[in-house]
């Protein structure tokens, strides 16, 4: 994959929405794709939902309302970032599809990755330990237990986790990339 960070500004760069349950694999992937990217000389950004929330707003918490406030803020960042002429991947559930459709709107070009895995293999998986907390009482709100995920309808790019690799995933969503930008 070729293509120059001059071509990549004047297309408006990419922004690459990884959307899913926790423990389905969007972070996984997301750097998994960005290594790639960077292997290839192609300027690649990583915006991880946990870290964006921490550093810009840890004031905003898992209500209907503070995601949405929350997904506006990563997206408005992420459409930035895009223009100065990167691929920037964004691994947030943004569990609302009209949120994740304003964001596509206002970004000159987006793709959509589902990052699919059932809810109990998201709970075997449980790499941060958060499902076994949620089943402890300990958090509430959470998504895909009781707090609403809405899959997308016409995802760009639709990775089963629970079936195919982490390898088979992120290829691909690099060729879809790679697709986007010629
Ligand atoms: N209640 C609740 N529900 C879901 N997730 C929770 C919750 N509390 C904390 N976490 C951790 O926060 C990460 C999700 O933050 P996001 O910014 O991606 O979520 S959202 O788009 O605003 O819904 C999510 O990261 P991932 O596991 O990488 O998805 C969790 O680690
Ligand atoms: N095909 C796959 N794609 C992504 N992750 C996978 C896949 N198969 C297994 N996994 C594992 O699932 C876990 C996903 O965790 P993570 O990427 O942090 O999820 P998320 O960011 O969606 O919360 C990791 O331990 C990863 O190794």
């Amino acid at each position: 994959m070729s293509v120059s960070p001059h071509t990549l500004r004047e297309k408006g760069g990419l922004v690459v929405w990884l959307t899913g349950l926790s423990g389905a694999g969007k972070t996984t992937i997301a750097q998994a794709v960005q290594q790639s990217l960077t292997s290839f000389g192609i300027p690649a950004v990583f915006l991880d939902g946990d870290e964006v929330r921490k550093q810009m707003h840890p004031t905003l918490g898992f209500s209907k309302t503070d995601r949405e406030e929350n997904v506006r803020r990563i997206g408005a960042l992420a459409k930035t970032r895009a223009e100065e002429g990167a691929v920037v991947l964004v691994a947030v559930i943004a569990p609302y599809r009209s949120t994740r459709q304003e964001v596509r709107a206002i970004c000159r070009a987006y793709l959509e990755v589902f990052v699919d895995a059932p809810l109990q293999t998201c709970e075997e998986r449980d790499p941060k330990g958060l499902y076994r907390r949620v089943r402890r009482g300990e958090i509430t709100q959470f998504t895909g237990i009781d707090a609403p995920y809405e899959a997308p309808v016409e995802p760009e790019i639709h990775c089963r986790t629970a079936s195919e690799s982490i390898e088979e995933s992120s290829q691909r969503v690099l060729r879809a990339i790679a697709e986007s930008l010629r």
